[in-house]
């Protein structure tokens, strides 16, 4: 299978570690058992914490570790250029990250303010497109971008709100990014993960029924894990996937496709 993957020794940047549960640890550890070499981005130094934590308690290195907050151009800019300067060339890049203002996920999306809607976007979608922007020139061999949607991208979910829009316009653009990119033969898509408790899930009030919903009515009948949601992104990674681009793929028991 790892000859079939291809990403031995391949350079992977992983951004959205904020401790073990994240859904990016569990793409990391997918791609530290096909041997790639993981970079890992983090926010906060809090993050950076958890992740050297995570990589002593489970015996793995990390072949970087970078900061990178992704409301700032400039940061994410200086990551990709430290990146590029200490591997070379960059093969993959999963962005995993997302964030929107507390009171923007309890009030009813009509109260939504201005801020709140363009801190969602620049956070949540905006940060894809200037990552990919920063990574693709190190990217000269082509590669695979992916990011992690989620269902309230396309239907009303309670308490979803404004991540929804947000998660609507990361879906297209990855399909705007799929285009442009396709000419230097670099792949972008989308993970569309079931529910997975983490911290980011704690600010969505509806998240204990969803998990109860799933388990109730998707083919599976149970929810996904985060190492689940991590092999299929190290399946788009990888060299499997490499006809694929400008899709959602849903790892979520199935539960999308019903009515
Ligand atoms: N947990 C779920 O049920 C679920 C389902 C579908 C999609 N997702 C998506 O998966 C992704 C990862 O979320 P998670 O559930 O693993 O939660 P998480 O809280 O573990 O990860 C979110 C990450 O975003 C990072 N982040 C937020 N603002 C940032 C900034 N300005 N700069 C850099 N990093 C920043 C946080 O530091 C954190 O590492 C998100 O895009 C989320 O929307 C989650």
């Amino acid at each position: 299978m790892k000859d079939l993957i291809q990403l031995k020794d391949k350079n992977i940047v992983v951004m959205g570690v904020a401790n073990e549960r994240s859904i990016a640890w569990g793409v990391a550890k997918s791609l530290f058992d096909v041997g790639a070499n993981v970079i890992f981005t983090y926010r906060k130094e809090r993050s950076l914490g958890k992740i050297e934590k995570a990589l002593t308690d489970n015996n793995l290195e990390a072949r970087l570790v970078v900061e990178c907050d992704v409301n700032s151009d400039d940061s994410i800019k200086a990551a990709f250029e430290k990146i590029g300067s200490e591997v070379g060339v960059i093969h993959g890049v999963v962005h995993s990250v997302a964030f929107a203002h507390a009171e923007d996920l309890k009030n009813d999306f009509l109260q939504t303010t201005r801020d709140g809607y363009a801190f969602a976007q620049d956070t949540s979608a905006y940060s894809l497109i200037a990552a990919a922007r920063e990574a693709a020139p190190f990217m000269t061999e082509g590669g695979s971008i992916v990011t992690m949607t989620y269902l309230g991208a396309e239907r009303v979910l309670e308490g979803y709100n404004v991540m929804g829009i947000a998660k609507a316009s990361l879906e297209a653009s990855v399909r705007y990014l799929a285009l442009d990119l396709g000419k230097q033969n670099i792949r972008v898509n989308a993970v569309s993960a079931g529910a997975v408790r983490t911290l980011a899930a704690k600010g969505v009030s509806s998240f204990n029924t969803i998990l109860h919903k799933i388990e109730e009515t998707s083919p599976l009948k149970r929810n996904v894990t985060a190492e689940e949601v991590g092999d299929m992104t190290v399946g788009l990674l990888g060299n499997l996937s490499r006809g694929v681009t400008g899709e959602v793929v849903y790892v979520d028991s199935g539960y999308n496709i019903m009515g």
